[in-house]
């Protein structure tokens, strides 16, 4: 049988000194599905996502990707496969959007040789497809917060991963710009994982969602199984309904 092409198997990571904050965390995913992992505040999201993009190593467990252990890869290889967007920004203001955009390509390149066309046109093609070409050169200091975060998935997707991971990509985002990222993240045929806050965005775009409660997985699976009344009490500790009526579930929350 061929190795899944994303596995996380029996995820366990505290800080130096401290007990796990994440305890036996697997997940499995099929090459193009899309991942929402959701839960509350402190659940552990941007942890796990820690893990999965190689910063922090798993205390105990393993992070494979078609079948390798990401620690055995060094971390420019890594880079090559995997592309994180993360709730930190640059502080480098002064550069401008292409150039924020082109270190997306930095793992790609060997020494100090100039960028070549496959550069170029992968810098060209991010920022077409996230409607960046009239803010190519602006410095990204001057940009919205929601420009910025659109800038931010342009350079991963210049780095041409096979594995997307973004912690809260819609943060920033008008409802426009949120579904409009939403629906470029499902149509990109890349695998993705994405923690989302916005558990309507979770249920309309993920393929599976994991929900994280106390750093352990609540429950795993397609979002209509994943997203009941029951569970959404117990990952958030408050009361739901879930109008299943259209095509998609719409929630409604109460304390
Ligand atoms: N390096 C660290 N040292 C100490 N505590 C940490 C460290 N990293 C994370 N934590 C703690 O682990 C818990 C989970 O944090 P994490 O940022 O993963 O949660 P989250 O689910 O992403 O939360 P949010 O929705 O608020 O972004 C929090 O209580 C956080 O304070």
């Amino acid at each position: 049988m061929s190795a899944p092409f994303f596995e996380a198997e029996g995820l366990c990571w505290g800080p130096r000194g401290r007990p796990d904050l994440l305890a036996d965390i697997s997940l499995t995913l099929n090459q193009g599905e899309v991942l929402a992992i959701c839960g509350a505040n402190g659940a552990g999201k941007s942890s796990l996502l820690r893990l999965l993009y190689r910063f922090h190593r798993p205390r105990r467990g393993h992070v494979r990707l078609e079948g390798t252990d990401i620690w055995s890869l060094p971390a420019r290889d890594v880079a090559c496969r995997i592309a994180a967007v993360l709730q930190e920004q640059p502080t480098d203001f002064a550069l401008t959007v292409r150039q924020i955009v082109a270190l997306g390509r930095l793992p790609h390149q060997r020494g100090l040789s100039a960028a070549g066309s496959a550069d170029r046109d992968a810098i060209a093609h991010a920022l077409a497809r996230l409607h960046l070409n009239a803010l190519a050169e602006r410095p990204f200091g001057t940009l919205s917060g929601g420009e910025r975060q659109r800038v931010m998935v342009a350079r991963a997707l210049a780095q041409a991963p096979k594995l997307l991971i973004l912690d809260e990509p819609t943060n920033h985002l008008d409802i426009r710009h949120q579904l409009e990222l939403m629906a470029l993240l499902r149509g990109l045929g890349l695998t993705v994982i994405t923690t989302l806050h916005d558990l309507t965005l979770a249920a309309e775009y993920a393929d599976r969602v994991l929900l994280l409660a106390g750093g352990r997985v609540l429950t795993e699976g397609a979002p209509a199984e994943v997203f009941t009344e029951a569970h959404i009490a117990g990952a958030f500790s408050v009361r739901s309904r879930i109008d299943l009526s259209g095509q998609h579930p719409r929630f409604s929350f109460h304390l």
